[in-house]
């Protein structure tokens, strides 16, 4: 893992991000092909790119009751502790979401006027589970339950399905406990271009959430205004700012812990100790090989990780605002007033105890969460985005009456008189009555 100055890897972030624009292009002309496809042929296209991409030969997209009851019976019986986990979670999850949810309002300025906002679930919505390199029960859990929160009338999963054609059951029992209505077995830019454009097997969708790796995040930003999306939450990312009261093996550990989801993955360390850094970096040498999926880890280590050291708090501070980290640890002796500093991260964790995996499966808040810098203006997966919002107006006739030439003379000022007419014939209605 590469240590870095904070000025070498400032000067290295600008050449990095033209080299991404320039893989984008090619990444997006694979895209449009795909999501150009499943729009002109439906299921045809989407059962050959399933089978080209997960080698997976199906003749239907929508896993079958009995396939989803079989599974969830069969998580159930086989395996309790984890059963009884996910419950646990999602009872936490549900617990957090219900806190956000946002209710309407209504006030009457004056007699005769009443000004409200009415908030109303989305009718469907496609929530995009990951399963190229890893299964993501917990993804299930953390984006479905607020879609029920909200009040979704159709909450419809997409995770690409494994090679013999079915999905891991651990995902389908996760979907059972969130109160998902249908699972589809399609992933990848197909999954979002069904979405977005419906098939003859896939309802189309009103919103798209949820993660997934470069071509699922392309493909969302590409469908984008066709449908809703909620983020771009592309590969994962992980910032630790730790200082030497942290144990360097914790560190090293919280940032493999995101380094194994993807070679895309980022794990960066931010210290203003150069001695600590060689530590970190020691650590994370001695831990890769002792880890299930070294391969994928050293791969992520090696493009994506690093370790830079800032002269001092606040230059670490403005740095971590630049990097706007998915995840943002703050590890070291100063973590609670760090946070009011902190002005884009996706997540934050405060404290040496609270390792970033306890978000990720657990604590509540959620963890689809913006990346690659959009923390600077998206937020975490919530209830809120899946509800939408209409205002509503309510004047009596007096109160019209009393505004109705100031109303008049804003629409003539724009030279609409047809705006100015509506209000005038009731103006001249009632002066007529009267
Ligand atoms: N931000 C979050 O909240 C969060 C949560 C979980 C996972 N993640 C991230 O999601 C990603 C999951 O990636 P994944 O690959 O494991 O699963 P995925 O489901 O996102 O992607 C798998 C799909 O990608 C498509 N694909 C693969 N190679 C392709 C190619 N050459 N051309 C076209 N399509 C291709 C296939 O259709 C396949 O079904 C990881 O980067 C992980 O870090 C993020
Ligand atoms: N860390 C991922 C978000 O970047 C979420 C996840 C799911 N399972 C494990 N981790
Ligand atoms: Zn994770």
């Amino acid at each position: 893992m590469q240590i870095l100055r904070y000025e070498t890897y400032k000067q290295n972030a600008v050449n990095t991000e033209k080299a991404t624009q320039l893989m984008q292009r090619n990444l997006d002309e694979q895209v449009l092909e795909i999501i150009r496809a499943v729009q002109e042929h439906g299921d045809e296209a989407a059962f050959a790119y399933t089978k080209k991409f997960d080698k997976a030969d199906l003749s239907s997209l929508l896993v079958s009751d009995e396939e989803w009851n079989i599974a969830f019976d069969k998580v159930k019986s086989e395996q309790p502790a984890l059963f009884q986990a996910l419950t646990e979670a999602a009872e936490n999850i549900r617990q957090y979401q219900r806190r956000t949810k946002e209710e309407g309002f209504q006030f009457s300025p004056q007699p005769g006027i009443r000004l409200g906002q009415k908030i109303t679930p989305l009718e469907r919505v496609g929530v995009y589970v990951p399963g190229g390199k890893a299964s993501y029960p917990s993804t299930v859990l953390m984006d479905v339950i607020p879609a029920v929160v909200a009040g979704v009338e159709q909450v419809v999963i997409t995770t690409p399905p494994r090679p013999d054609g079915t999905i891991d059951p651990v995902v389908l029992t996760a979907a059972k406990i969130a109160g998902a209505d249908q699972v589809f077995k399609i992933g990848g830019a197909q999954a979002v271009a069904a979405l977005a454009y419906g098939t003859e097997s896939l309802p189309k969708a009103d919103k798209i959430v949820g993660p997934g790796n470069a071509f699922v995040a392309r493909a969302k930003k590409w469908v984008f205004g066709d449908v809703a999306i909620d983020m771009i939450a592309g590969p994962s990312e992980i910032c630790a700012f730790a200082d030497n009261t942290v144990p360097p093996s914790y560190v090293a550990a919280d940032l493999l812990s995101q380094a194994e989801h993807a070679e895309d993955a980022a794990s960066i360390c931010v210290t203003t100790d150069a001695a600590y850094a060689e530590k970190v970096q020691k650590e994370v040498e001695r831990q890769i090989p002792l880890l299930e999926r070294a391969a994928i880890i050293r791969e992520s280590i090696q493009t994506n990780g690093k370790i830079i050291i800032c002269e001092d708090e606040a230059q670490a501070i403005e740095l971590i605002n630049t990097i706007a980290p998915e995840h943002l640890q703050l590890m070291g002796n100063n973590a609670e007033e760090q946070v009011e500093k902190i002005k884009h991260a996706g997540a934050i964790f405060i404290g040496p105890y609270s390792s970033e995996p306890l978000g990720d499966y657990f604590a509540g808040p959620n963890h689809t969460l913006p990346t690659n810098g959009t923390a600077r203006f998206s937020s975490p997966l919530g209830v809120y985005d899946f509800m939408k919002k209409s205002s509503t107006i309510h004047y009596s006739k007096e109160r019209l009456l009393d505004y109705a030439d100031t109303i008049i003379t804003i629409a003539e000022a724009e030279g609409l008189t047809g705006h100015a007419n509506a209000i005038r014939i009731r103006k001249e209605n009632n002066d007529a009555s009267s």
